[in-house]
């Protein structure tokens, strides 16, 4: 029998979700487009042509589920704010209706005893600003940290946990390089400068906070532990590329102030000389690093993939992502230990994990069985444990995500919610991992 495992005594337990992805009504109440409501709009973009139209209908059933986070006893609840309801234009005037949805919600949530953190940008841009360039156009960073300081006038205080954006990286790869994606483009030369920007922007935001803000604000990184498939020189070079590309790439600029010596390697002629004063305003002293992990990489070197040159190699053990992300839970805690090792101890929240498994429908008891989602849940929460077992000064974990949700392009398929959402009805059905994770928080890891 394994000894019980603690978590720090205040430790912060909690789910995540977005906004384009819970919410619907993205047009409400004067809400201006943004560049999901677009993509979403464009025949193929997105699987089986599912949208965020009505998704889980939070907009109108926010009360609905602050009061189920409440029943599961979280502590927390991390989620997002859509730009365009607060400026429809993206900049300009204020819309008091979308400012009076959030108002709500952070105000229920805080009846409830629950610690909002509220996360400035999750994808959703106002379609308005990529008309002027969006993430291409420098000005943005000033676009950005004035609907940040309209937000900070309004709910710090309220709101004590700030994150500038949800992962710079799937925004760039995904919206700028590759293309799956808002805005979908596929171009080598956009992407640096995408990716600068928005650590331009982040390191705006950070600076208005500093002026008007009196709590906790920091930036949230999806990080992916890569590990050669073999030790021929070939794989190393390849794993550290593709280490340099996804992780440090927004890690090093926000803590060392320089970019990883292979970005200039992978994108050649691509990767421009960027001005020093830039990472004066891009590593503004955070006071947390919020750290989203699910999977990790084998990498091996592929000379035919653009522009990484790199393959990972399939694992046996996956969830049912589309591309099979691995279940490694070891992955976790060597992430969080080597954030340490690297970058220093500021605190860190785990502010996403979690996996998508094909669940089985009711059982005849009515209940939501996810033994997959159980075990992988179980698996890294240990994993978390061991981290701060190794010193990592870890302060809390938000699953994702509290609902089944839009999946980006992916459409509804692919379920990561430990709660069941009937989009036919909208009812809301607990799974086993919720009723797991709610004996997690209330034993504050005891449990497991
Ligand atoms: O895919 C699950 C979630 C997604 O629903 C969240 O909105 C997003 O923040 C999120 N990030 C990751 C991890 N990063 C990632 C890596 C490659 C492609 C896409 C996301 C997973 N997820």
């Amino acid at each position: 029998m394994s000894k019980p495992i603690h978590f720090p005594p205040d430790f912060l337990w909690g789910s995540a979700t977005s906004a384009y992805q819970i919410e619907g009504a993205p047009l409400a109440d004067g809400a201006g487009h943004s560049i999901w409501t677009r993509f979403a709009a464009t025949p193929g973009k997105i699987a089986n042509g599912d949208t965020g139209d009505i998704a889980c209908d939070h907009y109108h059933r926010w009360r609905e589920d602050v009061a189920l986070m409440r029943s599961l006893g979280l502590k927390a609840y991390r989620f997002s704010v859509s730009w365009s309801r607060i400026l429809p234009q993206g900049t300009g005037a204020v819309n008091e209706a979308g400012i009076a949805f959030y108002e709500k919600l952070i105000d229920e949530l805080l009846a409830n005893g629950i610690e909002p953190m509220l996360t400035l940008y999750h994808w959703d841009l106002p379609a308005a600003l990529d008309d002027r360039g969006g993430w291409l156009n420098p000005a943005i960073a000033d676009w950005f940290a004035d609907y940040a300081r309209v937000l900070f006038e309004r709910f710090d205080g309220r709101v004590c946990f700030w994150t500038t954006l949800n992962e710079p990286w799937v925004v760039t790869d995904g919206g700028y390089l590759h293309g799956p994606l808002a805005p979908g483009h596929r171009n080598l030369y956009e992407a640096p400068i995408a990716s600068h920007n928005l650590l331009r922007a982040h390191g705006a935001a950070v600076k208005v906070y500093r002026e008007i803000g009196k709590h906790r604000i920091g930036l949230v990184v999806n990080i992916e532990p890569k590990y050669p498939a073999s030790d021929e020189p070939q794989d190393i070079a390849a794993t550290r590329r593709a280490d340099a590309y996804m992780n440090r790439q927004y890690l090093d600029p926000v803590f060392h102030g320089h970019y990883p010596a292979e970005l200039k390697e992978i994108f050649g002629a691509a990767w421009p000389d960027w001005p020093r004063e830039d990472f004066d305003l891009i590593g503004q002293k955070l006071d947390y690093i919020g750290i989203n992990y699910y999977t990790r990489s084998v990498c091996r070197h592929e000379e035919t993939n653009w522009p990484l040159k790199v393959a990972a190699v399939r694992q046996t053990q996956s969830t049912h992502m589309e591309t099979g992300w691995e279940v490694f839970p070891q992955g976790l805690t060597d992430t969080l230990v080597e954030f340490r090792r690297r970058y220093g101890d500021l605190p860190v929240y785990v502010m996403e994990n979690g996996s998508t498994f094909y669940d089985p429908p009711n059982a005849e008891d009515g209940q939501m069985h996810d033994p997959l989602r159980v075990d992988c849940l179980k698996k890294n929460l240990h994993a978390l444990h061991a981290a701060i077992e190794q010193g990592v000064d870890l302060r809390g974990y938000m699953v994702w995500s509290l609902l089944d949700n839009l999946e980006w392009s992916l459409g509804f398929a692919k379920r990561f919610g430990i709660v069941h959402v009937n989009f036919e009805t909208q009812q809301r059905t607990p799974k086993d991992s919720a009723l797991l994770y709610a004996q997690v928080v209330a034993s504050n890891g005891a449990c497991l």
